[in-house]
């Protein structure tokens, strides 16, 4: 258990990256290096706070070879995988071939897996039950659209999806999920959803998942908010009691605002 300043995290918070389809395969490690010391110099403690980078696929080896050459502490995964181990899947990315490459997570259903991609809720399930295979921890995305949010069926939207890819999960595989919470209409677009839309939806998942699983599996998942997160914004977003971590795609290509969101504790208001 770690505590903040302003309240107690029932689990470690997470505070993940998502490169998406920016930053080549030498970018890339420039951006983990300089990440890396800015967290050094500022002495972070990432038993405390966890640390993950989503880069495309083309950096992963590098990656791999930057965390095991310089030690770091920081974690990495992909931003997909195949929902198949091996064969004719031109272009697809078995979850077999990123744990040899070290990956420890793997993003899943990503919004811009689901619209771009129309990838289905059987589709990810899959890909969920691929990732435990291959022993790479999923990070499911779910969300809503601005329809939807503005029909205010959000949350049986969101739930929707969660049952649909969780189906089928033991207990042991789903309290070793992350799952993030990423409303479409506050990715990349600069607005963000408050920190009490975040604590809504996330209290609702782990309500959700504590009716599936029961109360222990649900009290071990960490879940975060993604969309449009922001260093002046992340303390808030976590000071929310369900939130355990943030998902940050725009801001994680800056290191310095990166690692101050990695540091959001330093900007929680005391009461
Ligand atoms: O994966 C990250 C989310 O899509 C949020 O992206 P964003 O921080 O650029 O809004």
């Amino acid at each position: 258990m770690t505590t903040s300043t302003n309240g107690t995290f029932d689990r470690t918070p997470f505070i993940a990256g998502n490169w998406k389809m920016n930053m080549d395969h030498v970018q890339g490690i420039t951006l983990l290096q300089k990440l890396a010391w800015t967290l050094s110099d500022a002495k972070h403690d990432y038993n405390r706070v966890e640390v993950a980078v989503f880069p495309p696929f083309t950096d992963l080896r590098g990656v791999q070879t930057l965390v095991q050459g310089d030690e770091l502490d920081v974690a990495y995964g992909a931003q997909d995988l195949s929902q198949f181990d091996s064969g004719a899947y031109t272009g697809d990315i078995s979850g077999q071939f990123l744990n040899k490459l070290g990956c420890k997570y793997v993003l899943v259903g990503h919004s811009e897996r689901r619209t771009i991609h129309n990838e289905s809720d059987d589709v990810l399930n899959a890909k969920v039950k691929a990732a435990f295979r291959h022993g790479v921890t999923p990070v499911l995305c779910v969300g809503e659209g601005l329809e939807i949010r503005q029909a205010g069926t959000h949350v049986q939207h969101t739930l929707d999806q969660l049952r649909a890819n969780v189906e089928g999960l033991g207990a042991e595989q789903a309290a070793e999920l992350v799952v993030a919470y990423e409303p479409v209409w506050a990715i990349g677009t600069g607005e963000v959803a408050g920190p009490e839309d975040a604590q809504e939806m996330c209290a609702a998942i782990r309500a959700e998942l504590t009716e599936l699983f029961g109360a222990d599996v649900a009290a071990k998942v960490r879940l975060l908010y993604g969309g449009s997160v922001k260093a002046n914004n992340a303390a808030a977003i976590l000071n929310e009691r369900d939130v355990d971590g943030v998902l940050v795609g725009g801001a994680s290509l800056d290191p310095a605002e990166f690692a101050n969101i990695v540091r959001f504790e330093s900007h929680l208001v005391t009461d």
